[in-house]
Order: C-alpha cells, then sequence, then structure tokens
C-alpha cells in the first residue's frame, strides 16, 4: 500500500475545538493553549475567528487572543474570517493566514452564516481580494460534504462547484469538512475520486469530525488518495453550533499516533501534544475523549 511519507497537521483545537464550548474560557488560558501548541512542532494553528460575537460569544476576544500570543516562527497563525468587517478586525491584528468559509449545503450555509450560497460568493471574493491584497494567504473550508443536518446527503459533483467557485478567487488550499462527523471510508472514497479528477492532492486537506467514531478510518481512506494535509484538534474538542448532533474533530494526539504507528512524518511531538491536550481537562472542568489522553490519565 502506497501512503504519503510525509503529512502536514493543521491544529484547529483553539478555534474549532473552543467556539463550542458553553462557558467562556478565559482570554489567558487561550493564549495560554497557543503558546504551548506554538512548541510542540505543530507548524500550522488556526487561532481563533472573526465572526460575529453575537454568534459566536466564545470567540469575542478574537483581537486580543491574536494580539497577545508569542509567535513562533516556524507556525503559521491562520484565522476563519466570514466578510470584510471580520478581514478588518483579523488584519488589525496582522493574522498570517485568512480562511474562508461556507457549506456546500443550503441549508447549513444559511444557518451557519446567514446566507444563501449564491449570495456567499460576492462577500467571500471580496475577502479573498482584500487578503490578497495585504499580502495573506488564503485557505477555504467547504463545509457538509458529505452530509448536512438540514438537506442531508451531499453530491460530491456539487462540492466540486464550490471548490472551483473558492479557487477561482484565489484561494490556494480546500479543507473539506465533514462538519457533523457521520461520514464513512466509502464516502469520503467516491467524494474524493471526484474531487480528484478536478484538483491535485496538495490543494486538498480533509476536515473530519468524529461524532461516530469514523474519522480515523476517514482520514486512512484520504491518506490511500495521496491527501497530505488534515485538520485536528487537541483532545478531540469542537463543534459547529449550528450543526446540530455535531461533535468534535479528530483529536490531534490520536491522529500523531496513528500516523508515527504507520512511520508517516509530521515533525510533531507525540508526548508534548498529549501533556497539552490533558493539561486543558483542568482548565474546562471536563475530561477528554481521546484515547491518547485516557491512557496518559491512566485508563486503557
Ligand atoms: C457571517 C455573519 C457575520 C453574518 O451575520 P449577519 O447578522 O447576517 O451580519 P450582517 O452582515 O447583516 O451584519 C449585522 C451586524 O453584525 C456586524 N458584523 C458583521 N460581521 C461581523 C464580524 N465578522 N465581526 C463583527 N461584527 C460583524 C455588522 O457590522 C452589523 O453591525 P450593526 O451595523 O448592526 O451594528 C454571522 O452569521 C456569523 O458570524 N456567522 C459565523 C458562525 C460561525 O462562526 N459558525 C461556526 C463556524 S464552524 C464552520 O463553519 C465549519 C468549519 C469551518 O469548522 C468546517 C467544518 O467543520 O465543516
Amino acid at each position: 500500500m502506497e501512503l504519503p511519507k510525509r503529512v502536514q497537521l493543521k491544529e484547529v483545537g483553539p478555534r474549532d475545538g473552543l467556539q463550542n464550548e458553553k462557558g467562556f474560557i478565559p482570554t489567558e488560558e487561550k493564549i495560554k493553549l497557543i503558546d504551548r501548541l506554538s512548541e510542540t512542532g505543530l507548524d500550522y494553528i488556526e487561532v481563533t475567528s472573526f465572526v460575529h460575537p453575537k454568534w459566536i460569544p466564545q470567540l469575542a476576544d478574537a483581537v486580543k487572543v491574536l494580539k497577545s500570543i508569542k509567535r513562533n516562527p516556524n507556525v503559521t497563525y491562520a484565522a476563519l474570517v466570514p466578510n470584510m468587517k471580520g478581514l478588518e478586525r483579523a488584519l488589525e491584528c496582522n493574522v498570517d493566514e485568512v480562511s474562508i468559509f461556507m457549506s456546500a449545503s443550503e441549508g447549513h450555509n444559511q444557518a451557519n452564516i446567514n446566507k444563501s450560497i449564491n449570495e456567499t460568493f460576492p462577500i467571500l471574493k471580496e475577502v479573498v481580494e482584500g487578503a490578497l491584497a495585504a499580502g495573506k494567504n488564503v485557505r477555504g473550508y467547504v463545509s457538509t460534504v458529505i452530509t448536512c443536518p438540514y438537506d442531508g446527503y451531499t453530491e460530491p459533483t456539487q462540492v466540486v462547484r464550490i471548490a472551483e467557485k473558492l479557487f477561482e478567487m484565489g484561494v490556494t488550499e480546500i479543507s473539506l469538512g465533514d462538519t457533523i462527523g457521520v461520514g464513512v471510508p466509502t464516502q469520503v472514497d467516491t467524494l474524493l475520486i471526484e474531487m480528484l479528477r478536478h484538483f491535485k492532492s496538495e490543494q486538498l486537506a480533509m476536515h473530519f469530525h468524529d461524532t461516530r467514531g469514523t474519522a480515523l478510518a476517514n482520514v486512512m481512506t484520504s491518506l490511500m488518495h495521496g491527501i497530505t494535509k488534515f485538520d485536528s484538534s487537541i483532545g478531540g474538542l469542537g463543534g459547529c453550533p449550528y450543526a446540530k448532533g455535531a461533535s468534535g474533530n479528530v483529536a490531534t494526539e490520536d491522529l500523531l499516533y496513528m500516523l508515527q504507528e504507520m512511520g508517516i512524518e509530521t515533525g510533531v511531538q507525540l508526548e508534548r501534544v498529549t501533556e497539552v491536550a490533558l493539561s486543558m481537562e483542568n482548565v474546562l472542568g471536563k475530561k477528554l475523549s481521546s484515547k491518547q489522553v485516557m491512557i496518559a490519565r491512566g485508563e486503557e
């Protein structure tokens, strides 16, 4: 079986991981989390999001967080940006990379960003133009690529249509989100066969939530298609408040363990990431569900 020799992990814990947490996490703790993650070998961290604080109150401190972290020159610090207002705030803090986002399905797009798919394109086009003019790279998320909590199954051709539009705008990479974490390997296979007829594997990243425990199997299927970029979240935290039933992302430390044992390099230190994940249990006042954290707790 031919698998990639090296994979890049994009840590989305401080943004996707925390956005769904109910109680407000003190800003100092978010900064500490990002600073600790910056010392684990990760080279990409999505730190926050410049969405409307009314929609995601947990990340209302985005400006303070991004301005206060200790930047490691080897790490790209990215943030989610939905529109020009968000871009202004992100540029004010000198974000390294901008992540725009929309869904492949109408139902989730409307619930998540209060716009139809067609209304979203010109808004994002303006954001991409503004970010590129400011010298920032732009990454695009396409959510609900397998199933939408409102509209059901998503046709792969619809994902291709949205991805083509985002690439035309100037994004350099698209992260494909199984937003509610119900996808299975055969569906990922079907999706990637279609996507790879139109795009190169280097242009794609995969973003798996793990609601049904299928995320690692979906990563494996993606590796077999030559995908080398995966989003993951420390401790398996995460979820979208506008996607009912969505649980956390694949846990960074569980993904790292699997890759490491398969001899795939990441440059990230499993022990350090696990320590950071474990420390989040105190901050959040709850046990995390990742296997590596359970083992570190002595609960094998
Ligand atoms: C997109 C909007 C802003 C539209 O929200 P809206 O209410 O339609 O916004 P609007 O453009 O009509 O503006 C209304 C007011 O909000 C202000 N406003 C407008 N934008 C901003 C901004 N950026 N920052 C601060 N303020 C803002 C704007 O200035 C105005 O203020 P007013 O004039 O009334 O005083 C809203 O729907 C929103 O913030 N949605 C984000 C929801 C979200 O973050 N969801 C979770 C993301 S996770 C995800 O999408 C999936 C992903 C990426 O993780 C991958 C996967 O798992 O698949």
